[in-house]
């Protein structure tokens, strides 16, 4: 079967509540194809407005929940309170957490299985820095990262996680991976899921790219058989080139 595409849109700290409205009334007037899934994460202030506003076949994504249920975590989103805005996605492992707010792999595979288990859909992100692809440990640090995942799921909680590919050294640089260079790694994930969770996760799981994805590069990436949709950071805030990607499967 056919996997369906995910789009999502992060928009890091970036936004208002006119972006919301410009980006909602663009994406729900817009016919989407059959077999792609369009997902916004806005900052946590405008998740409910962005709820409200998006059309119902549009998700919205918070950047980030804990892996506690409740309690004395200044600053933190729980799972419950997501979803009692009705969001039913995170994006969890950013390399934005990652390197500026020091979550580890243990931390992110927490917040993981937590999320999941709690009935929130989460787009799980990998990739490395260029200092790891020059020394060529590209696979070892996105398998290390995928375990620190694996660790603690069961089978089926994978049809709840999109993988999303965001090698370090492409996002936000204007230096996106080349078609082939995603393809490669995207196909290695596959692989791995293949050997370490089943061959059937493998298969129906979608890995995403994200990295300098815009209006003009998607279509091509798109193009590659292991890429399934994207993450975009910066595209994401402007409607049209958003659309544009939305539109990249042919
Ligand atoms: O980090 C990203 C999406 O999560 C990618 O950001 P850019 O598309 O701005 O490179």
């Amino acid at each position: 079967m056919p996997r369906t595409q995910l789009i999502g849109g992060n928009w890091k700290m970036n936004g208002d509540r006119n972006l919301v409205d410009v980006i909602s009334a663009t994406l729900n007037g817009a016919s989407l194809a059959s077999g792609v899934e369009v997902v916004v994460a806005p900052p946590a202030p405008y998740l409910a407005l962005a709820r409200s506003k998006f059309a119902g076949h549009i998700g919205v994504a918070a950047q980030n929940a804990s892996s506690e249920k409740s309690g004395a975590f200044t600053g933190e989103i729980s799972v419950d309170m997501l979803k009692d805005l009705s969001i039913n996605w995170v994006i969890l492992g950013h390399s934005e957490r990652r390197e500026l707010f020091g979550e580890s792999d243990d931390t992110i595979g927490r917040k993981v299985v937590f999320a999941v288990k709690n009935g929130i859909k989460v787009i799980a992100c990998v990739g490395e820095k260029l200092e790891h692809r020059e020394a060529g440990k590209t696979t070892e640090v996105v398998f290390r990262q995928l375990e620190g995942i694996r660790a603690h799921l069961t089978p089926e909680d994978w049809a709840h996680i999109v993988v999303a590919y965001e090698p370090v050294w492409a996002i936000g640089t204007g230096k996106v991976a080349t078609p082939q260079q995603a393809q490669e790694v995207h196909e290695q994930i596959r692989s791995w899921l293949a050997s370490h969770v089943s061959p059937a996760v493998a298969e129906a799981t979608r890995i995403i790219y994200g990295g300098s994805v815009n209006a003009k590069n998607s279509s091509t990436l798109q193009s590659e058989k292991d890429i399934d949709g994207f993450l975009v950071g910066g595209a994401s805030l402007k409607a049209d080139d958003f659309l544009t990607i939305c539109h990249s499967k042919i």
